[in-house]
């Protein structure tokens, strides 16, 4: 018999008592929290609909002109880009459209990338793309890069539904930039767009919510840092 059996069982690791804790101070969702949570889920969807259907109202060449002010404070926003790698994104449902933002970025000595969706709830993985390069359908018809060269991008430009002023963003729904930006070890400058009248006041930012560097509109740029600083001085 093996004399081992007559001692105390040990752990590798310290046992946890997590499970013990109230799972508010562990910071995980309780039932209160979790009613909480849907209440904000249906809200956020509700008021990405008013969004969306609000920005396509935008007659096209408003937005087209929007969109060109928006590049032109974003390029001005980020400076030099010799050697660095900038993703942008592929413009559906009247989002500002970055393509010529992405030619200005080549012609300024960077590289360009898309987002691309690998799988629904999965973090987004960016490839290198620019202008006159082959294109395919991936996830919900979204065109991306042909050729997949994943990189890891320095800057990454995101479009959003609504923002705040605390620099939190409202998407689609799918929690794509969220979850990458979670999983990347070291974090790109995050730079979110859009119209200005997708400005809401909160979006009531929840703990997976990630928020942006600056959001950057047409009539302005915001950061949230600052706006932090002033609120507290
Ligand atoms: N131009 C652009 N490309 C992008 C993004 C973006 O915001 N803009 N993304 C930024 O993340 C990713 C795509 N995110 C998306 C998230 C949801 C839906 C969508 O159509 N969702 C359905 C509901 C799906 C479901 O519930 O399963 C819908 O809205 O009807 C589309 C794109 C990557 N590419
Ligand atoms: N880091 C994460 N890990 C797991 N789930 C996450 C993470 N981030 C977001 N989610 C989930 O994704 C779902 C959608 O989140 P949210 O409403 O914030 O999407 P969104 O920012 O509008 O979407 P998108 O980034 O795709 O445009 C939520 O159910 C959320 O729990």
């Amino acid at each position: 018999m093996d004399d081992d059996d007559d001692r105390p069982a040990t752990f590798a690791s310290p046992a946890c008592f997590l499970h013990e804790i109230d799972p508010a101070y562990a910071g995980l969702p309780g039932p209160l929290d979790l009613q909480a949570w849907r209440d904000v889920n249906r809200w956020r969807k509700s008021e990405r609909e008013r969004l969306l259907a609000e920005r396509l109202a935008i007659p096209a060449e408003v937005r087209a002109g929007h969109g060109e002010a928006i590049a032109a404070r974003v390029l001005a926003e980020i400076g030099d880009v010799e050697g660095r790698i900038v993703s942008a994104y592929w413009p559906f449902r009247g989002e500002p459209d970055f393509r010529p933002f992405m030619e200005e970025v080549a012609r300024r000595g960077g590289r360009t990338a898309l987002p691309v969706v690998v799988e629904k709830g999965r973090p987004l993985e960016f490839h290198l793309w620019q202008a006159g390069e082959a294109l395919s359908r991936g996830v919900w018809n979204i065109p991306v890069p042909a050729a997949a060269n994943p990189c890891r991008p320095d800057i990454v430009i995101a479009p959003v539904v609504g923002y705040d002023p605390a620099g939190y963003r409202l998407g689609y729904g799918g929690g794509f930039f969220d979850r990458t930006l979670a999983a990347m070890a070291e974090r790109p400058r995050v730079i979110g767009i859009g119209y200005r009248s997708a400005r809401v006041s909160t979006i009531y930012p929840q703990l997976h919510d990630v928020p942006m560097d600056m959001i950057v509109t047409e009539a302005c740029t915001v950061r949230p840092q600052d706006s932090t600083v002033r609120a507290l001085t």
